[in-house]
């Protein structure tokens, strides 16, 4: 079993430290961890967010675990060299299209939710993300209008295959669960969404015991609000999906609380935070972990098929949660390696 440690920038290195603890403490045989540099680190070594030695042992490996990428010195970077070139090349050059981000309350951290208690408690979602196309990897670039205005441009396009195959996913994942799918897309103005909704209702046929809904990504904001306890399965685009997660993570209580797992065909994943590099909070101690060691519970339920030792680390974090154990981003006062010790005593 070979795991690739990308730490990354800002907190990355601090929160990742905390999940490789909690792996090494589970004794698993054969175990061996690559690490390599990824984003502004990688670029202030050597020349590139994500040089090809860290490719390569990432196509060494079984399953990867990235902590996180970003710099504000590298803002001003030509946009291939920025650090968020690093994740954003491993998705694509390792085919990851399938992005699980799953959202569910904690017993006992319904009060720190943004929302009301009885609203959170309710909270047991997963977002599925396409993760290869969209606006993120459509030709893109600033020109010069005949009036000397500068615009920047993007194009943002779908393909029915594209859209097919993450439709599965989310059906697949919606069998799973509560078979419940709701196709987030904004299809009453982009074209783009029209394909995908299209293509929802084709796949549907497959699986006639989900029932599958869609909605328009701005009434879906609101819904996340008003009644989050209404979705089971979310399939939606990597731009709707970027944005929904983060303000499903701050339902749950903190984006410091939740994971992710980006899939290919193959058994190879990818297992981070969705949250970034935090440069407000890096070299303090302060991050929580409590959303990179959930990842690494997702890499071994889904890259090595570790389900019971997936589940003693998940339960290892809600005891934790549960005995009062919070940081900052939680009402706390816990640090990093204190979040961690504690995952590790409950483990
Ligand atoms: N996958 C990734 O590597 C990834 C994801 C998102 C953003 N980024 C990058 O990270 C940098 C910062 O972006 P941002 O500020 O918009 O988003 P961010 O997620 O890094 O931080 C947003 C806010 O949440 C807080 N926060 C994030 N993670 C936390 C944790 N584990 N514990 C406690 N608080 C936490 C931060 O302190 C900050 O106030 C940018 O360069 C961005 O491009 C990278
Ligand atoms: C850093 C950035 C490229 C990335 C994204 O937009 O996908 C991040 O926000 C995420 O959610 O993983
Ligand atoms: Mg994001």
């Amino acid at each position: 079993m070979k795991i690739a440690v990308f730490a990354g920038d800002g907190i990355g290195p601090e929160v990742t430290r905390e999940a490789v603890r909690v792996l090494e403490a589970l004794d698993l045989p054969g175990l061996v961890l690559f690490e390599g540099d990824v984003g502004g680190i990688a670029y202030k070594r050597h020349g590139h967010p994500l040089p090809a030695e860290t490719l390569e042992i990432a196509r060494s490996c079984d399953a990867i675990l990235f902590g996180a990428v970003g710099d504000p010195d590298c803002d001003n970077l030509e946009r291939h060299l920025r650090p968020e070139q690093a994740i954003l090349g491993l998705r694509k050059e390792l085919g990851l299209f399938a992005n699980l981000r799953p959202a569910k309350v904690f017993a006992g951290l319904e009060d720190a939710s943004a929302l009301r208690p009885e609203v959170a408690s309710k909270i047991d979602l997963l977002i599925v993300r396409e993760l290869n196309g969209d606006v993120y990897f459509g030709e893109k670039g600033i020109r010069i209008l005949p009036d000397g205005r500068r615009q920047g441009w993007d194009m943002m396009s779908y393909a029915e295959d594209e859209v097919r195959r993450i439709a599965h996913v989310g059906f697949r994942a919606a069998m799973g669960r509560g078979k419940k799918l709701c196709s987030v897309d904004k299809a009453n103005v982009l074209e783009t969404s029209q394909v995908w909704r299209d293509v929802m209702i084709e796949v549907a046929k497959d699986y006639p015991e989900v029932e599958l809904s869609h909605m328009y990504v701005d009434n879906a904001a609101m819904q996340l609000v008003r009644n989050p306890g209404q979705f089971d399965v979310v399939v939606t685009g990597n731009l709707f999906g970027d944005i929904l997660s983060d303000q499903a993570s701050m339902c749950v209580g903190s984006i410091g609380l939740l994971a992710s797992a980006s899939l290919s065909d193959g058994k190879m994943g990818l297992y981070e935070p969705i949250h970034g590099s935090a440069p407000d909070i890096a070299g303090k101690g302060l991050a929580n972990p409590m959303a990179t060691i959930l990842s690494a519970a997702m890499l071994l339920r889904h890259s090595l098929g570790l389900e019971a030792q997936a589940a003693r680390i998940e339960a290892a974090v809600a005891k934790t949660l549960a005995d009062g154990i919070r940081g900052g981003d939680l009402g706390g006062s816990h640090g990093t390696a204190a979040i961690g010790d504690a995952v590790l005593e409950r483990l």
